[in-house]
């Protein structure tokens, strides 16, 4: 991202922003509640046109995760991870399914889980079917808006660590927005910071952490960052 400003009316929420995403890592991008960090992951891929600035993305197809699961209620599981490839391709409508089946299978989902509706599944295994979704193009970037948000810790953790193995195993660059400190401290090879309208830092957690800057500073070192930290260190 080069030099990227949104504004809407006199609400400038970036300017001037430069972010690198590097092939293969999974970055975290952390900042307050309106920061934009929704706002620029909309623009990275192409959903909100920036008022200057540009994208230079060298990957074809992208994956997206939205911030709740946004499968169709009307399409079972299979159909729902299916759509893009009817959508986007010239596959049969029994090959698409053919292949949502095998990307669920890839999340953990069997093909019971495939033949029912998104109501009858529970919140993480929804996540996990939008993550199959999300792979089955076979993209080389995910972008994912707070994947863990709403999961139970025990369920957050498994899809903390289903992310990791994905990215590693198929080479899979991964950039998420988050609220949720174990998946920064579990996850990430690197996390930016929005902050005053543009990525104050980014770096590794251990080096971000370490940054003076005064919002950083209260997120991690506040009782919820430090537990976080804590924990990081305890599974190590
Ligand atoms: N389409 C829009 N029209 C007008 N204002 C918008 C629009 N989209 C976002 N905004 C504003 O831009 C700012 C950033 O919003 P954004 O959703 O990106 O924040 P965020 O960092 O993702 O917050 P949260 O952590 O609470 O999800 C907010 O003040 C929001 O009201």
């Amino acid at each position: 991202m080069r030099q990227i400003s949104n504004r809407f009316g006199n609400q400038m929420v970036h300017q001037n922003l430069n972010l690198d995403v590097y092939r293969g890592e999974i970055i975290g991008l952390v900042g307050g509640s309106g920061a934009g960090k929704s706002v620029l992951l909309r623009t990275a891929i192409g959903l909100n046109k920036p008022d200057t600035g540009e994208i230079i993305l060298n990957a074809s197809p992208i994956g997206v995760l939205f911030q709740h699961g946004a499968l169709f209620s009307s399409m079972t599981v299979a159909e729902n991870v299916a759509l893009p490839l009817i959508e986007h391709t010239r596959l049969s409508r029994a090959q698409a399914l053919h292949l949502a089946q095998i990307k669920l299978a890839l999340v953990g989902l069997n093909q019971q889980a495939g033949e029912q509706y998104p109501a009858e599944l529970s919140g993480g295994m929804v996540k996990r079917a939008a993550l199959a979704r999300a792979l089955i193009r076979e993209p080389d970037i995910v972008f994912l808006d707070e994947p863990t948000a709403g999961l139970d810790p025990l369920n957050a953790a498994a899809f903390d660590r289903l992310i990791k193995t994905l990215s590693k195993a198929l080479g899979l660059t991964v950039v998420l927005v988050t609220h949720d400190l174990d998946t920064l401290y579990a996850i990430c090879d690197r996390i930016a910071v929005l902050a005053d309208k543009r990525i104050v830092a980014v770096d590794t957690v251990a080096k971000v952490v370490a940054n003076p800057d005064s919002w950083i500073q209260s997120y991690f070192h506040g009782p919820r960052g430090r537990a976080a930290a804590h924990a990081a260190r305890k599974e190590v």
